[in-house]
């Protein structure tokens, strides 16, 4: 059963210069229990996404179209505040998610306190347990202690406790390791899957790394200037990509790509979506595109078992006349 349900979810931000659709009508689903991933490069609408999700889109930002529901419940009608405490969200900086003037047992209890009623005795205990399963060793010790005696990553796994707290059935993870070394970044994923596994949690990861897609998640949504190009269960998806974009970003993965010592990277950049889509935004940078790729907005096809791809090449009217090349280094000396 899908506790989250996104649905032509638009959200727009409507600035001086220009409307800017930083989300531009994405669907997705998350299942009880499932890490969903959510990949694309920087401003291909992710964060807008984790935000919308969450009811944190601040003015000039707005939800304009679409729906976002939690366990049946649409969200979008105003209904955030009745699931405070069934969804939390881990952001990328932990020095910026812990207040630096109270305990790190403090912020747990608060959490404790607001969404579990507990008080005094149980809720210091309970707050070492939340620490003691995130991993932090001492915890009865480093309960008391401010934020910036942990470090960094043990600061994340305090942030993870934090939201635990509220005992969330979804977490929204927004890049939770990448400000983190490579190291601390393995030890968290791990925590995370863990985590999962015994509270049954259903996980958004929010990433710009197909490594780490490929490790955490079992079905990936890829993101690209405020849409969803391609959609598939992550085996499916790394063994049968169909989107440009997507092989753009495999290609990129260290390792992957048979010799040279350069990375194959798509070149340029995610253009801000400043006007509603009218042709595939990906077309000025896509090594496939043909003539249709700039006048016709590609929607998602069907391109096998669970995976969709929305991009001309599939698309019966059209694909026709385009040539699928093996670019991005398939077959590279
Ligand atoms: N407050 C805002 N005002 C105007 N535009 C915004 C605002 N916030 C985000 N955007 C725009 O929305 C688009 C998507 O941004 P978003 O932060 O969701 O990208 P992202 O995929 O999370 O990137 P990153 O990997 O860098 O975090 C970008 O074009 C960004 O410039
Ligand atoms: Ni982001």
């Amino acid at each position: 059963m899908s506790i989250l349900e996104v649905e032509g979810l638009r959200t727009v931000f409507h600035t001086d210069k220009e409307t800017v659709y930083a989300v531009d009508g994405i669907d997705f689903d998350v299942a009880a229990g499932e890490t969903v991933g959510l990949v694309g490069e920087s401003g291909s609408g992710k964060s807008v996404t984790a935000r919308s999700i969450m009811g944190l889109v601040k003015p000039p930002g707005v939800i304009e179209d679409g729906s976002v529901r939690f366990r049946g419940d649409e969200l979008t009608a105003g209904n955030w505040d009745r699931h405070r405490g069934d969804m939390a969200i881990v952001f990328q900086d932990p020095t910026n998610s812990l207040n630096p003037v109270y305990t790190v047992g403090n912020q747990i209890k608060e959490s404790l306190r607001i969404h579990q009623g507990l008080r005094g005795r149980e809720a210091h205990e309970r707050a070492v347990e939340h620490l003691e399963a995130v991993g932090i060793p001492d915890a009865g010790r480093r309960v008391d202690e401010y934020p910036h005696q942990f470090s960094g990553g043990m600061q994340q796994r305090a942030v993870i406790a934090v939201a635990l707290a509220c005992d969330p059935d979804l977490l929204i993870c927004d890049e939770p390791t990448t400000a983190l070394d490579v190291t601390v970044q393995a030890q968290i994923l791990d925590l995370l899957a863990d985590l999962q596994a015994t509270e049954d949690l259903a996980i958004l990861f929010i990433t710009h790394d197909m490594g780490v897609i490929e490790e955490t998640t079992d079905r990936v949504n890829v993101m690209y200037a405020g849409e969803i190009v391609e959609s598939a269960p992550v085996a499916e998806l790394f063994s049968n990509p169909k989107h440009p974009y997507t092989k753009g970003l495999l290609a990129s993965i260290p390792g992957r790509t048979a010799t040279g010592d350069r990375l194959p990277t798509i070149e340029g950049e995610v253009p801000t979506p400043s006007a509603p889509a009218g042709s595939c935004r990906f077309a000025p940078r896509c090594p496939a595109a043909f003539d249709g790729c700039e006048a016709v907005h590609p929607e998602a096809v069907a391109v096998g078992e669970d995976h969709e791809a929305a991009c001309l090449l599939y698309d019966e009217a059209y694909g026709e006349t385009a040539e699928d090349a093996d670019f991005f280094g398939g077959d590279r000396e």
